[in-house]
């Protein structure tokens, strides 16, 4: 479990981390997204001690990351792959960590079988690929085999195996109990992955949210309907959960709360004539734009304002 309080952190002028309150919960896997410079990375940091809150507190498995007598067995941390000595072999970079935490060389020889590190644990961790970078820096993350998992951005730079390894590695984990905790920027990536959504923009909370409500608050589920009696296909249509709006006088009508299937089926049983019947698709990478659109750091001059079917 980890707990922000008005978790707060300021650079200078800067504000990096602007009074963040959630919660990460175990047994689920938690993603936590922002567009670049959002403060993800530094609010990782503040949660293992990293970097001190200039304001506010962070607490994992309920004790600040120092307060713990064995802090590796409470939580791992991916934050920045291949930050090991490059003339080490990736086995000696574990045991070297094993040794100072007082865990057993089987958890080494364990971490290095769940990571897939078997055959190149001999070898200079200078000389592994991005990919191998990675799984070593996870291999790392579970040695303390910790209640709380941190990995920051660990997809990056990953094949579609290593992709899809990472996404069962972390189900597996959060099916086990633990509380995972995942940063990226890619929201399409985070949407296979996790359950529970927490959005930054400028370091300000965004959303703390479930993947499901996120689209269906960006206007995910609307169907757009065009017929001949609007006004007869209101009436027919109103029921709890459902929503209809339109224009006065205009024979489009936008539907929430309904399939585009069940809204066909109504109006074909009491004849109604439809001339158009759209499913509104919202992607989830379009639910993340909307949601930060005023919260980028960098813009481009041509991202943000290309929604595909919005019938807004
Ligand atoms: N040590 C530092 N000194 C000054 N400013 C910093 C420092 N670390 C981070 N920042 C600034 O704080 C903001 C948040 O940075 P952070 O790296 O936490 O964002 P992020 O969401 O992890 O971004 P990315 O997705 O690009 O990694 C950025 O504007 C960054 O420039």
């Amino acid at each position: 479990m980890i707990e922000a309080h008005q978790l707060t952190k300021r650079y200078g002028e800067k504000t990096a981390v602007d009074r963040l309150d959630f919660t990460v919960r175990p047994g689920t896997v938690t993603g936590f997204l922002g567009p670049n410079g959002a403060g993800k990375s530094t609010t990782m940091r503040m949660i293992v001690g990293l970097d001190a809150p200039t304001a506010g507190s962070v607490a994992v498995n309920g004790r600040r990351y120092a307060q713990h007598s064995a802090p590796l067995q409470e939580v791992g941390a991916l934050l920045e792959a291949k930050s090991i000595h490059p003339g080490r072999s990736a086995f000696d970079h574990l045991m070297a960590q094993a040794y100072t935490h007082g865990i057993p060389r089987r958890r080494v020889d364990e971490v290095i079988g769940m990571t897939g590190l078997e055959k190149v644990a001999k070898k200079r961790a200078g000389a592994f690929s991005l990919g191998m970078g990675q799984r070593l820096g996870i291999a790392a993350a579970l040695l303390g085999d910790p209640a709380t998992v941190m990995l920051d951005e660990p997809v990056n730079g990953l094949d579609p195996e290593g992709v899809l390894w990472i996404r069962n590695l972390l189900t597996g984990l959060a099916e086990e109990g633990r509380t995972v905790f995942v940063s990226s920027h890619l929201m399409s990536e985070m949407a296979l992955v996790a359950d529970h959504l927490i959005v930054v923009g400028r370091g300000r909370l965004l959303a703390d949210t479930t993947v499901e409500a996120l689209v269906r608050d960006a206007g995910g589920d609307t169907v757009k309907v065009a017929t001949a009696d609007p006004a007869r296909l209101r009436e027919l249509l109103a029921g709890s959960g459902v929503e209809v709006s339109g224009r006065a006088g205009s024979e489009e009508l936008l539907v929430t709360g309904l399939e585009a299937r069940d809204i066909g089926i109504r109006a074909a049983e009491h004849g109604i004539t439809l001339y158009e019947l759209t499913p509104r698709t919202v992607s989830l990478e379009q639910a993340f734009m909307e949601l930060t659109r005023d919260e980028v750091e960098y813009h481009g001059t041509t991202t943000v304002d290309e929604k595909q079917g919005s019938a807004a």
